[in-house]
């Protein structure tokens, strides 16, 4: 059953035209994080390469192509966890970096903190020798038509963003049973300056622990923090719940308590793996014993073989 990785790229409602470039996206993410597993690297490393490729990718909410927040800036949260000691980092409402989930990594790895945000993370990049780019090359032409389409009086930016988040997340047990989570979004669609949601908050977010499992969310920001979703389907894995049972509860929970719709990747420590999402679609992959299989709609599994690229 081990190595595995299950990679996701947001729930939520993925347009038509976007579906085939989402799915791909997925699809090769999960392939390059096999790859570093089959060759004996960490979970870490693994998580942290699906989520850098997806961040890269302009098709997905996080890194380039990150939503505009209310003001039409990118700020960006992201979140890695280490099953094996707990160990955490995170950074929230930072700018100007390619890849936040790199830098949630060294705050994880070269402080004694968990979170940095705003300017004291973008301090921290460049103490780091993070390269700092222009916001331009963050921003996608989509993202502004949507972020414009949004300041209109009556327009509706949370229900706007139901359809189409596109939060990145990534689970992974490797070789040796080390459990890691990674995830990173741009956020909520024309969202209040400084807003930090549940992407960057351990528990929410993502949250891994090698005794029991790990989880990577997307959704509702506001409503996952409500529940804690991540730790909240742990809590139910740790009850004798399956990954698929224990996220259903999560996910079930969060909809009738606080409203929320949201999608889970979730491992347990033996590597049985679960995509699962309330809202109407979410892209996920997964590669294990040396099989792909990815989905879009509820219900979905198609498999290949993990060296086929088509
Ligand atoms: N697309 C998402 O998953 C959004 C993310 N959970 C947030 O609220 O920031």
């Amino acid at each position: 059953m081990l190595p595995v990785v299950v990679v996701h790229g947001g729930a939520g409602i993925v347009p038509r035209e976007r579906s085939e470039k989402s799915t791909s996206g997925v699809c090769s993410a999960a392939r390059a994080a096999y790859a570093i597993l089959q060759g004996g690297g960490s979970s870490m490393d693994a998580v942290v390469e699906a989520v850098i490729q997806l961040e890269k990718n302009p098709t997905f909410n996080a890194g380039c192509g990150s939503v505009l927040n209310a003001k039409g800036d990118v700020e960006m949260d992201a979140l890695v966890m280490d099953g094996k000691t707990l160990s955490s980092g995170a950074v929230s409402a930072v700018r100007y970096i390619a890849n936040p989930i790199q830098l949630a990594r060294l705050v994880m790895e070269e402080t004694s903190h968990a979170c940095l945000t705003a300017e004291g993370a973008n301090q921290f990049a460049q103490a780091m020798g993070v390269p700092e780019i222009p916001q331009e090359s963050l921003i996608t032409e989509y993202s502004r038509m949507r972020w414009i389409k949004n300041l209109a009086p009556g327009a509706n930016p949370v229900e706007s963003q139901m359809g189409k988040m596109g939060t990145v997340g990534a689970v992974a047990v490797d070789s040796e049973g080390n459990i890691s989570c990674a995830t990173s979004t741009g956020g909520m669609l024309n969202k209040m300056e400084g807003r930090v949601g549940d992407t960057s908050c351990i528990g929410s977010g993502g949250y891994a622990d090698n005794n029991l499992g790990a989880v990577s969310t997307t959704g509702a920001g506001e409503a996952i923090m409500k529940v804690t979703l991540a730790r909240l389907i742990l809590f139910h894995m740790e009850r004798g719940q399956s990954v698929e049972a224990a996220s259903d509860l999560g996910l079930a929970y969060m909809k009738s308590r606080v409203g929320g719709l949201g999608g889970v990747v979730t491992v347990d420590p033996q590597g049985h793996w679960a995509a699962r999402f309330s809202s109407l679609q979410m892209v996920w992959a997964a590669a294990q014993k040396d099989t792909l299989h990815y989905g879009l709609y509820t219900g979905e599994h198609f498999t290949q073989s993990i060296d086929d690229q088509h």
